[in-house]
């Protein structure tokens, strides 16, 4: 089975009519922009937030009407997904690249449900490499920086060039191997003046919903979320 769809088709339990959605980038929660664009059609009344470009192009193409993130007070549900989560239901995001706008959605949701095949799911962050958006201008510096924290980043190549973010930032992905203190690695990262957002994602999700292949699905709840 499809791990990655029964997942991402379980999350639209949590949508109802009437309300505003911050979409996700990504393989798994791309089932759940199908899935809405499907209910769309049969009359449910929803507005999307797109986390990216790419998600922006998908839902336009699934029906799905959008509104920009300055348009609203806020997002009822956001259904995202994640590269690594761990017991508190902390998270590494950002494998596709659309960490900054993913977290900035994140931030004015009311709920964040995250969906995910159970590969994911890791007693501690960091087998994933982290990936930090910097701003291109040194970059190079903010590398040293971030190396004096425990990794070698690398910088993240498309075509043979640096790989812009939709925001026209860079990446570097961190292989951190074992990340002991999640929020505290946040905070050193964000504090250096080149990283624009790193895709830790602490205490921000409330539901994370694993999928496996044989068809189980489990679904946990935060205790834990600041939002
Ligand atoms: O953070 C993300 C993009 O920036 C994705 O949600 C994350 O990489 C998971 O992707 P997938 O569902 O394709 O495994």
């Amino acid at each position: 089975m499809n791990a990655k769809k029964l997942a991402g088709e379980k999350a639209l339990e949590y949508v109802k009519d009437g309300m505003v959605l911050g979409l996700g980038t990504g393989s798994t929660v791309y089932w759940t922009i199908l899935g809405l664009g499907e209910l769309v059609i049969k009359g449910l009344n929803i507005k999307g937030v797109a986390t990216s470009k790419a998600t922006e192009d998908l839902a336009l193409k699934a029906g799905i009407p959008l509104v920009d993130i300055s348009d609203v007070y806020e997002i009822d549900v956001t259904i995202d997904g994640a590269d690594e989560v761990n017991p508190d239901l902390d998270l590494i995001k950002g494998g596709g690249g659309a960490l900054l706008r993913e977290k900035m959605v994140a931030s004015v949701s009311r709920k964040l449900v995250i969906v995910a095949d159970e590969s994911k799911y890791s007693a501690h962050l960091g087998k994933f490499p982290l990936p930090v958006e910097v701003v291109p201008f040194g970059w190079q510096t903010t590398m040293k920086q971030i190396s004096a924290k425990g990794c070698e980043p690398k910088l993240r190549m498309k075509n043979g060039i640096p790989m812009p973010t939709d925001n026209g930032n860079y990446i570097l992905d961190c292989p951190f191997d074992k990340i002991e203190y999640p929020a505290a690695l946040a905070f050193s990262l964000n504090m250096m003046p080149g990283v624009v957002e790193t895709g830790l994602f602490v205490k921000m999700a409330d539901t994370v919903i694993l999928a496996g292949t044989s068809g189980e699905i489990q679904v946990k709840e935060s205790a834990a979320s600041t939002r």
